[in-house]
């Protein structure tokens, strides 16, 4: 496993979030360093306009393509993402440092194994889609779950540049067809243009002249 993992076995949170059978889940996974307005219009999007049931929000223990120096603690960054996704359709999890594992093909994997009556949509913003090509097993991930894209400033153009993006070209939906995305057999993704958002983590941690910068985000 990589990244901290401070949480004792008994959290709640280490357990993956009920669901009805039936229900369509949008995974949120993240590194919320801290979380921000952003995070919370990515969700909100996904789950009105994908027609999902619940959106779980997956604190990971440690993005494997990052460096973790700055990475605050997980229990720090969960008790942070539960204000932004006070909502009733919102989940907040830490079921990848249970699983011991950062991958998000494995946790798909396994989630996918333990909860077969669940419906998943992977859920990420544009700049992943440009370096999606660069995680374990990406063309994998495409052929287990529907993947919902939302538009992020300054990666609008991914659906055209995106490596991944022109290796699943003929998967496209349009996003007139978002709705019917978590029922469609995979590969199948979506490109969902929406109002932007241009808060990032990297800027809340480097705002100057704050004690902790880490605690400035705006809520939403
Ligand atoms: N402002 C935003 N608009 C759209 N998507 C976003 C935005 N901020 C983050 N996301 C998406 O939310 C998910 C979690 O992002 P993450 O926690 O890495 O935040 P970040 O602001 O990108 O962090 P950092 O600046 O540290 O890289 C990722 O899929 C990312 O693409
Ligand atoms: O599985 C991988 O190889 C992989 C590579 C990069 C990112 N991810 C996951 O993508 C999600 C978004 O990460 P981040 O750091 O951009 O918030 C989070 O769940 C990461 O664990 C996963």
């Amino acid at each position: 496993m990589t990244g901290s993992f401070d949480l004792p076995w008994s959290d709640p949170r280490l357990r993956i979030p009920h669901a009805e059978p039936g229900n369509r889940i949008g995974l949120f996974g993240g590194s919320f360093n801290p979380p921000h307005s952003g995070h919370r219009l990515v969700a909100e999007v996904a789950l009105k306009r994908l027609g999902l049931n619940q959106v779980w929000w997956m604190v990971t223990p440690g993005n494997p393509l990052k460096d973790h120096a700055n990475l605050a603690p997980l229990s720090e960054r969960l008790d942070e993402v539960a204000r932004y996704a006070d909502h009733p359709a919102m989940r907040v999890t830490a079921l990848e440092a249970r699983f011991a594992s950062s991958y998000s093909a494995r946790t798909i994997d396994r989630l996918i194994r333990l909860r077969p009556r669940l419906t998943f949509v992977w859920i990420m913003g544009a700049d992943n889609l440009a370096g999606f090509h660069r995680w374990q097993d990406w063309r994998g991930i495409m052929q287990r779950l529907p993947v919902a894209i939302v538009d992020r400033p300054g990666a609008t153009l991914s659906p055209l540049s995106a490596p991944a993006a022109h290796s699943f070209a003929a998967a496209r939906v349009d996003e007139a067809c978002a709705a019917s995305l978590a029922s469609r057999a995979p590969p199948a993704w979506t490109f969902l243009h929406t109002p932007l958002d241009s808060t990032s983590s990297t800027a809340l941690r480097d705002r100057p002249g704050r004690e902790n910068p880490r605690r400035s985000a705006t809520m939403p």
